[in-house]
């Protein structure tokens, strides 16, 4: 599903990614550790073509992704969702307007629109919501409608950085068990954090990252 072959990215004279090499197959959960400045980010950002590798190869279902032209970088972001730690959600458009965004812009009809809308709302638990704006809601809520807005394409890989570092112990673990849920779906996540509770709590693949390099693999939990 996705494949890096020797990536490197420098950004000036920082060495944000060196010779990074890595594999992870479809319906995986892999968790991407690693303290301030790992790479982490820049990783993800080469993922969803937010940045380019200045060498290395990255593959997207047997694709390169690491010349893609402009054109075919919103193709490329069709097929991922993408959740941060800062929300990012339009103020003054509602909870429904948010996560139908990424369906409009495809060109979705009216009628898709609204089931999948929907159904996105219903599966984070914030379908009640869907009339207010986004600053009336607590940040949990507001995770889960990016959640919501992020898997409402049924995107075949969920990128994550940092999502629960604006949450208390208590909303993380509600929001993990979301991100659970869509990759029991068969979803492909990878999440970058650098919180140990996250670490325990989804148990699965960790990869650790140390300024800029891949320094641990380690499958199926610690
Ligand atoms: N746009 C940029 N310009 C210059 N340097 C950058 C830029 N983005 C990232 N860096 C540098 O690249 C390195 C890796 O940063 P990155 O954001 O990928 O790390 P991270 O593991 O996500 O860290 P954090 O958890 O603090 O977000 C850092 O040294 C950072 O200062």
């Amino acid at each position: 599903m996705i494949q890096l072959f020797h990536v490197s990215k420098a950004y000036g004279r920082c060495q944000a990614l060196s010779d990074i090499n890595l594999e992870i197959g479809k319906g995986e959960f892999v968790l991407l550790m690693g303290g301030s400045g790992a790479g982490k980010t820049t990783l993800l950002k080469l993922l969803f073509g937010g940045e380019q590798a200045d060498e290395g190869q990255l593959l997207i279902q047997g694709q390169n992704i690491g010349k893609l032209s402009p054109r075919e970088v919103p193709l490329l972001r069709r097929r991922m969702g993408i959740v941060l730690q800062d929300f990012r959600l339009l103020p003054k458009r509602t909870v429904y307007e948010n996560v139908a965004l990424p369906l409009v812009v495809a060109g979705a009809s009216g009628a898709d629109t609204r089931r999948k809308v929907s159904e996105a709302l219903r599966s984070v638990g914030v379908e009640h919501k869907k009339e207010q704006l986004p600053p009336s809601l607590s940040a949990g809520e507001q995770q889960r409608v990016c959640i919501a807005r992020a898997i409402v394409n049924s995107p075949l890989i969920l990128l994550a950085d940092e999502p629960t570092g604006n949450l208390d112990p208590h909303l993380t673990s509600e929001i993990i068990e979301l991100f659970k849920m869509i990759n029991a779906r068969g979803t492909t996540v990878i999440l970058a954090t650098h919180d140990p509770q996250v670490m325990k709590q989804v148990n699965r693949r960790v990869v650790t990252m140390q300024h800029g390099k891949l320094v641990g693999d380690q499958r199926d939990g610690a």
